[in-house]
């Protein structure tokens, strides 16, 4: 990743790695030489000047050393996010985005994502030059005294086990913590937003959630600080043993050169081999376990990239044609996954082209759920949906939902302009503002969204600024609950060339005049393709050609309104119910 990120960055940081490594050694052996013929009584110009020159050249290794990592950072971070969304975005459905495991790994993966390369670079870069500079000492070390060379090199073998499973308990904590982490963010949400402000201080929820979200904090930390505990132990018992094996060899060279074995700049140079040696090996085992930690960690992000979306794309997945005849959900069950009860229990519905079907039910009875299912974000457990007689598992669900219109009972409000906040309905038409103004008017809300200061520029949000506004706040406009509906219906009716409308309680937040004026331009609306509606104020669904009742995960009742209320079954006395609510009380 990290030279197809920033080739340049990772080359000059691995000649100032390779310069850091061997500069020293080759500067400890010029002193020595320069020493040597001082006492000599020698004045050895040239090494003096050799010596200053590469001890200039080392003092610019580690500016350039921080510049290309950062730079290599910047870029790495960008192929990463890249990777990760582009990889989140194959997930045609929505199983994995609501499974919290896996979400606990995106988690993670976006941290390690970003990180991880860059530590694996700058750390195999580090160990490059810690090798490098270990060669030179152990060599120089080798020639003054092997045998002092020998227990230098293994008094470090304990370092490189503790350090390697340092390395592996920290990343056990880090994978742990990562539930934690995003409850975290949740809280922080829940403190920090406007929409969550309201009903936390209403019922004083502050202490509350800061409570939770500081626990879920301190138990990540105490896990951390066990870790720092344990590397605080081991790095000073593994000092302490360094300090040791150098202070004995010093003793002992001391003690030789006494004898006229070693010379001046002998003992100088085996100073600053020992300490040399030292500090390669123990820079050396501190970056294989960071990269051993990064690598485990990172894990996770392949994991994510590499992920098979669950509701797969078939190889050869079809392209749907425009719909002639209709959609037929065949003896349809479902449940959420196997641990949960069934949603549905074997729905038979049939939504020709050019029909209305209305869907009723109580709360909980699966209408929303078979909305998932027409739009393949989940698979039927069992059965079938047919488009024209095609399963939707044969078909490209990105072509198929190109063919749709859907307004979800939850539908989403974009932090974003007027003008796109239609647009995105469809994003070739996003600078298409004469389309985009026709459907706002048949939504019903051109007139509102034209009234705001910028027009159809003004951003629907007061979260941020945007290019081109003035920076000034009062720009952001916030609008109704019924207006972000219509909203919401005008970008469904952008789509004006959809197959299938879907729309999901469509109607629930405006008054009863938009609705029924709603109601009216969804009826024209409706000629040419299929429409499926779903609203729990049945007087709106009374014209729909057909009305089913779902009831038990099964559809109990099919028919027409005035078929339905002869029938007098559970729809009619859902309707008779409603309609009591709007007559006047007996006197
Ligand atoms: N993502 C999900 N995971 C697990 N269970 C779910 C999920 N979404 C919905 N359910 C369950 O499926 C059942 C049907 O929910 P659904 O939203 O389809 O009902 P609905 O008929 O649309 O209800 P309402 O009229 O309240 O909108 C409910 O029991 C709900 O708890």
């Amino acid at each position: 990743m990290g030279l197809r990120a920033a080739p340049s960055a990772v080359l000059a940081m691995a000649g100032a790695a390779l310069g850091a490594g061997v500069g020293p050694v080759v500067l400890a052996w010029l002193t020595r030489d320069l020493l040597d013929r001082l006492v000599a009584g020698a004045v050895p110009l040239v090494l003096a000047f050799a010596v200053a020159g590469i001890g200039v050249a080392l003092a610019s290794v580690p500016p350039v050393m921080q510049y290309t990592s950062n730079e290599l950072d910047r870029r790495l971070s960008l192929c990463a996010q890249e990777r990760l969304f582009s990889a989140l975005q194959r997930h045609v459905g929505l199983q994995r985005l609501e499974d919290p495991t896996f979400q606990d790994r995106v988690q993670l993966a976006g941290t390690a994502g970003r990180s991880a390369p860059a530590q694996v670079v700058s750390g195999s870069l580090g160990l490059l030059s810690s090798v490098a500079a270990l060669a030179g000492f152990l060599a120089t070390l080798i020639v003054l005294s092997p045998i002092v060379a020998a227990v230098v090199v293994a008094a470090s073998a304990p370092a490189v086990v503790a350090h390697l499973r340092l390395g592996r308990r920290h990343a056990a904590v880090v994978t742990g913590s990562g539930h934690a982490q995003r409850r975290q963010l949740f809280y922080a949400r829940l403190l920090t937003t406007a929409e969550a402000a309201k009903e936390v201080r209403l019922f004083g929820l502050g202490d509350f959630f800061r409570g939770r979200m500081l626990a879920d904090l301190g138990s990540v930390n105490a896990a951390e600080r066990r870790v720092d505990r344990s590397r605080l132990r081991t790095q000073v018992l593994l000092g302490a043993l360094g300090a040791v094996v150098a202070g004995g060899g010093l003793v002992w060279l001391t003690r030789q050169a006494a004898t006229g074995a070693y010379t001046v700049g002998d003992l100088t140079v085996f100073v600053v081999a020992v300490a040399g040696v030292q500090a390669a090996v123990a820079q050396g085992i501190a970056q294989v376990a960071a990269m051993l930690e990064a690598q485990l960690l990172f894990a996770h992000f392949l994991f994510v990239v590499r992920s098979a979306p669950l509701a797969g794309t078939p190889e050869a997945a079809l392209r749907p044609a425009p719909l002639r005849d209709g959609i037929v959900v065949h003896d349809v069950w479902f449940r959420y996954s196997d641990d949960h009860d069934w949603v549905l229990r074997g729905v038979d519905l049939r939504i020709p082209q050019g029909a209305a079907v209305a869907l009723v039910g109580l709360n909980g009875a699966g209408k929303s759920t078979l909305v998932k299912l027409l739009c393949r974000f989940h698979e039927p457990t069992r059965g079938r949906i047919t488009w024209d007689g095609v399963d939707l598992r044969d078909l490209d669900p990105e072509l198929l939902r190109r063919r749709m219109a859907v307004v979800f009972q939850d539908f989403q409000d974009y932090d974003l302009p007027a003008r796109e906040n239609v647009g995105v309905g469809d994003v070739r038409r996003l600078d298409d503002l004469p389309r985009i103004t026709a459907a706002a008017r048949l939504a019903g809300v051109h007139a509102t969204l034209a009234a705001l200061p910028d027009g159809y520029d003004t951003p629907l949000t007061r979260l941020f600024f945007w290019a081109g506004d003035t920076g000034d706040p009062r720009l952001g406009v916030r609008l109704s609950g019924g207006q972000w509906q219509r909203v919401a219906l005008a970008r469904a009716l952008l789509r004006d060339d959809s197959d299938l409308m879907i729309l999901d309680e469509p109607s629930s937040g405006l008054d009863a005049e938009a609705e029924a004026e709603i109601h009216r331009t969804l009826r024209a609306h409706r000629a040419g393709r299929a429409t499926l509606l779903i609203s729990h104020r049945l007087s709106t669904l009374r014209d729909a050609n057909v009305v089913a009742v779902l009831d038990g995960g099964r559809v109990a009742e099919l028919g027409s309104h005035d078929e339905l209320m002869r029938a007098d079954g559970r729809y009619a006395r859902l309707f008779r119910l409603q309609a009591q609510g709007y007559q006047l009380e007996p006197a």
